[in-house]
Formats: structure tokens, C-alpha cells, sequence
């Protein structure tokens, strides 16, 4: 096999024995982006569709003020003759954007006309379009995100509450302009890294996922380094009793889909990935959950979020048979592989699974990104910056929050131990199958 190529710079100790990350390579990155992976293992992740996207959709996303488009029509030339434009439910309840300090004109009727005023289904009316039939080939409601990012930190802001679902162009739009998580894929998701001699350059793309109610207890992030599966961890970090009894179940399911689609494949030895890992849809008490699904890769570098490991444990870990070589072609295939023969009779490491235990420090841990700021209710987070009496107000969202959080976490718990199974929709196994995944 060839030397691994574009394997991210290993971390050095530091003069106080700390491990340090050395700058990640910009192609790393790039191997991390939607577009380059999904085309690989589409079958086995959710029904999705990529949409490249044009300079006028990202400067409509960097702009302040929201203008969407018209509700039910997506005919540009309709639309010139309607000089009483007033933007439709949501948006009706957001600030016009901000005139330019020299902008003496105050006419509608000009500010319409001016191209950086124009609702999206006139500003850029074909990719308005494709992104309206998409949603619709996806069975009406996705999941929206860019190359790296989904607009999650933004979901208090969305027609759906507290949920990345869009069932609309402008649902989409709306949590787009509002997320940091969309900013930072934009504008710097290259940001501290080496740039490589002849790597592609980064086009930015819409992916649409087909939106299903997922269970947040059963999404897992892993972690892989030398070609070695050796960390899982529950990505929601709240406690759920029924995980204990799944362990083994969700170790075999990953281990299946890395072995038989990632491990010999993905051009970096070091990486993250998400899968989630429905309930089986069939009353099976050997395998209690099923295929395990990829949701992301994410890269090896600090920038993605361990959860409930440390980077320095990451690091520390010693892989015992460390696969050195590069990337074999993945066939597509989900049945017996190389990969497969190779493990079948040898002893292997078994991953270490981390789940939030009862009464864990780990569950609600306010340290953590995912129970930063920007993931609680703007109500919640206006209110803890209020002058006086704030904290009083503040106290009170909290509890309905965490009230409300603990009734939804009740929920969850007693339709993932009914076995309530919801189908996720798949790519089909036939290639060209299913969603185009086009680029
Ligand atoms: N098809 C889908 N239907 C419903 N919800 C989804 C779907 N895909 C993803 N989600 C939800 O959105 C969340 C974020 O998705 P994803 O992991 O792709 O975003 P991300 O921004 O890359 O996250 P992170 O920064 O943690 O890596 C998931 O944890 C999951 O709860």
C-alpha cells in the first residue's frame, strides 16, 4: 500500500509534556466536506442532495436584515408587477435591513429594484428554484447544512422550534442568515491550517438531507485514528437509562460500518465521524438496533468537539495494530470486503463507548458547546442579560426550560424502549439510485 498521504501532522509534546496540535492540513478540511465523502458511502447515509452555490447566494447570506422570498410563487416575472411587496409570515416579524447612511432615497418601489434588495426567488431565481423542487424530491422537509456545518446554533429562530427541519426555501434561508455555525464555514473554516500545493479549491454547496425525527440518545460520535476505530461517545449528553443494555449492540453497529465502508477508504488515517443508529425495525433480539447510518466525518483537530473524551485522552491513546497505507478504492459495497477477511480470526481492541451515567457531571455540563449559549432559548439567554430583575426572569425560563427538556428526554426514552421505530430514509443501494448527490 502507499504512505498515507495527506494524514494529518501528528501532535507533539510540548516542554511540559502536553500535547500540542501542529496546524491541520487544508486538504484534511476538504476531505471532511460533504460534497467530497457523500458521493463514496452514499449508501449509507440519509437521502440527501448537494446543491453547489453561486457568490450572489453567499453575499445574500452575509448581509444584515432577512428578505425572503415570496410564499407561493416562484415566477420572477410575476413578481415585477408586485410593488407592494411585504414579506410573508415568518419574516414579516424581522427588522428591514439597515439603509446605507448616503441611501437618500426612501421609495419602496427603488429599494425593491436595487439587486441587494430583491427576495431571493428574483435574486438568484434558478437556485431559489432547485432548492424549492429538492425539498419537495425529499419528500418535503430536510435537513439543511453547508460543507462542514449545520445551522443548529440557530434552531430557536426556526417555523419548526428548536429543530434544524425546513419544509421551505425560506425556512432554510432563515437559518442560514442567522447561524454562527454558517459564518464560520463561510468565512473560516480554513482558518489556522497549511495550505497544500495543488488542493482544490473550496466551493461552497447546500446539502438537503431528508428529514426524519431522530433520537438524540442514539447518535454517536467515533473517533478513528491510525485506521483504528478507538473512541465512541453519545453525542447528546444526557443521561438514558435503556443505553446501558445497547452497548454492545451500538459498538457492533459502528464497527460494521466503519469496517466495511471507512476504515480502508477515507484518504486520512485520523478523523470523526457521526452515525446514528436507529432501533431495528424488526423484532430482532440479537441485533436490537439497526445499520448504523453516517451522518458526518468530521476532522482530527481541535476544532471538533470530543463530547465526552478530552483531545489530550484522544491523543494519549495507543493503537496496537496502527494500519499504515493509504486508501484502497471503496466499491460501494456493503457485503464481506478485504477489510473483513482481514479481521475475521484476529483478536482486536475493542473501542471505548462513553455514555452519560446517572447523576454524571457529564450530562448538563454547561462547559460543553453544545449547552453553550447560543444553543438555549433566545428568551433564556435574553433574560440572563437583563439589568435588574433579569435573574429573576432568568431563573424562571430556566426551569420551564429544563422542565420542558426533562418531559421530552421522558418521551424519547419510552418510544426508544417501545421500539417506536422511525424509517430513515436511505440513498438506494443501486448506484444512481435515490438521491443524486450531484456537485
Ligand atoms: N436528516 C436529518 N433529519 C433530522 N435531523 C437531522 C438530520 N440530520 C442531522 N440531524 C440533526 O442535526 C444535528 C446536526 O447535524 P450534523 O451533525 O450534520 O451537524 P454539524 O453542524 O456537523 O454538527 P457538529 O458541529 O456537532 O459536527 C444532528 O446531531 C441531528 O440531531
Amino acid at each position: 500500500m502507499p504512505a498515507i498521504e495527506g494524514k494529518p501532522a501528528q501532535p507533539v509534546a510540548n516542554k511540559d509534556g502536553e500535547f500540542v496540535f501542529p496546524p491541520v492540513k487544508r486538504e484534511h478540511i476538504l476531505h471532511c466536506s460533504y460534497d467530497y465523502w457523500f458521493p463514496k458511502y452514499r449508501t449509507s447515509c440519509v437521502r440527501s442532495e448537494i446543491i453547489p452555490l453561486t457568490p450572489d447566494f453567499v453575499s445574500y447570506i452575509h448581509e444584515d436584515g432577512i428578505i425572503l422570498a415570496h410564499e407561493g410563487s416562484s415566477d420572477p416575472n410575476q413578481e415585477e408587477d408586485d410593488d407592494d411587496w411585504e414579506p410573508t409570515n415568518p419574516s414579516s416579524d424581522f427588522p428591514p435591513p439597515p439603509r446605507e447612511p448616503d441611501d437618500e432615497s426612501d421609495s419602496d418601489d427603488e429599494e425593491e429594484t436595487t439587486p441587494n434588495r430583491l427576495p431571493p426567488n428574483q435574486r438568484f431565481p434558478d437556485l431559489h428554484n432547485k432548492i424549492e423542487s429538492t425539498i419537495k424530491q425529499l419528500g418535503g422537509a430536510v435537513a439543511p447544512k453547508l460543507n462542514w456545518s449545520s445551522p443548529r446554533d440557530a434552531t430557536w429562530i426556526s417555523r419548526h422550534p428548536n429543530t434544524v427541519k425546513c419544509t421551505s426555501a425560506n425556512d432554510i434561508y432563515i437559518l442560514l442568515k442567522s447561524s454562527s455555525f454558517i459564518s464560520h464555514d463561510l468565512n473560516h473554516a480554513f482558518d489556522d491550517t497549511v495550505p497544500v500545493p495543488n488542493s482544490p479549491p473550496f466551493q461552497p454547496v447546500l446539502v438537503l438531507r431528508s428529514y426524519f425525527n431522530i433520537h438524540p440518545s442514539l447518535e454517536f460520535r467515533c473517533f478513528v485514528k491510525d485506521r483504528n476505530l478507538v473512541a465512541l461517545t453519545q453525542r447528546d449528553p444526557n443521561y438514558y437509562p435503556f443505553l446501558r443494555s445497547l452497548r454492545p449492540h451500538i459498538i457492533s453497529r459502528t464497527k460494521e460500518l466503519f469496517t466495511k465502508r471507512l476504515k480502508f477508504t477515507f484518504p486520512e488515517g485520523d478523523f470523526v465521524f457521526d452515525v446514528y443508529i436507529p432501533e431495528a425495525s424488526y423484532d430482532d433480539e440479537v441485533n436490537r438496533l439497526g445499520r448504523a447510518r453516517l451522518i458526518d466525518i468530521n476532522p482530527w483537530a481541535p476544532r471538533t468537539d470530543p463530547i465526552m473524551f478530552g483531545w489530550d485522552e484522544l491523543l494519549e491513546i495507543n493503537v496496537k495494530r496502527p494500519v499504515i497505507g493509504g486508501p484502497l478504492e471503496d466499491n460501494g459495497s456493503e457485503g464481506d470486503s478485504e477489510s473483513d477477511e482481514e479481521e475475521e480470526g484476529e483478536e482486536e481492541d475493542q473501542p471505548e463507548l462513553r455514555l452519560v451515567e446517572k447523576d454524571d457531571p457529564a450530562a448538563y455540563n454547561f462547559s460543553s458547546p453544545a449547552f453553550s449559549a447560543h444553543k438555549l432559548p433566545k428568551e433564556v439567554v435574553d433574560a440572563s442579560q437583563a439589568g435588574e430583575g433579569g435573574m429573576r426572569e432568568f431563573a424562571e425560563s430556566w426551569r420551564n426550560f429544563t422542565q420542558q427538556r426533562e418531559r421530552q428526554q421522558q418521551q424519547r426514552g419510552q418510544q426508544a424502549e417501545q421500539g417506536r421505530v422511525e424509517e430513515v430514509p436511505e440513498e438506494s443501494e443501486q448506484p444512481g439510485g435515490g438521491g443524486s448527490g450531484s456537485t
